[in-house]
């Protein structure tokens, strides 16, 4: 959904920054950097889709290949929670079934805030085979982490 995160969080990742005032992301933006994993480099190409639902129709473009999927929602609403199963049936409508399988054990749901239970957030992610990490693209907390989750 639009305002829960997503650039903001790779915003954190690639430039170790986070703005108060960031602007809605029109169509989508792209950023990589690498990263070191063990005794390998891993290079991460990542589109940041825009929320906002006049680009909905947009987003699959950016899908279309893509190793991992991270589905970001905000922990405040918890709509956004019910919102995830809307975005993977999205997902697995639009991503060849090689993906799936590559989706389905890296796909990561995270959440910034503390109103929905994680508990609730973790019980759903275990039923489609996907991780949950709590993140703050503000204070920093786990977004390295994120991202070495889906390199491994
Ligand atoms: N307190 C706090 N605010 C955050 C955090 N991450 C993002 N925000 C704020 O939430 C608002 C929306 O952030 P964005 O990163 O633009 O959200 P988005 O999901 O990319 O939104 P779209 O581009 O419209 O899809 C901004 O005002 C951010 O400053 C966080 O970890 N903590």
């Amino acid at each position: 959904d639009t305002g829960v995160g997503k650039s903001s969080i790779v915003c954190r990742f690639v430039q170790d920054h986070f703005d108060h005032n960031i602007s809605p992301t029109i169509g989508a933006s792209f950023m990589t950097k690498t990263v070191p994993c063990g005794n390998e480099l891993h290079k991460f190409l990542i589109w940041d889709t825009a929320g906002q639902e006049r680009f909905h129709s947009l987003a699959p473009m950016y899908y279309r290949g893509s190793a991992a999927a991270v589905i970001v929602y905000d922990i405040t609403k918890q709509q956004s929670l019910s919102e995830l199963s809307r975005a993977l049936l999205e997902l697995r409508c639009h991503v060849s079934s090689w993906l799936i399988v590559a989706f389905r054990s890296s796909v990561c749901l995270l959440s910034y805030f503390l109103d929905v239970p994680l508990k609730d957030a973790k019980e759903y992610a275990e039923s489609i085979g996907a991780i949950v990490v709590e993140t703050s693209a503000k204070n920093a907390i786990n977004i390295e982490e994120l991202f070495q989750g889906i390199s491994k």
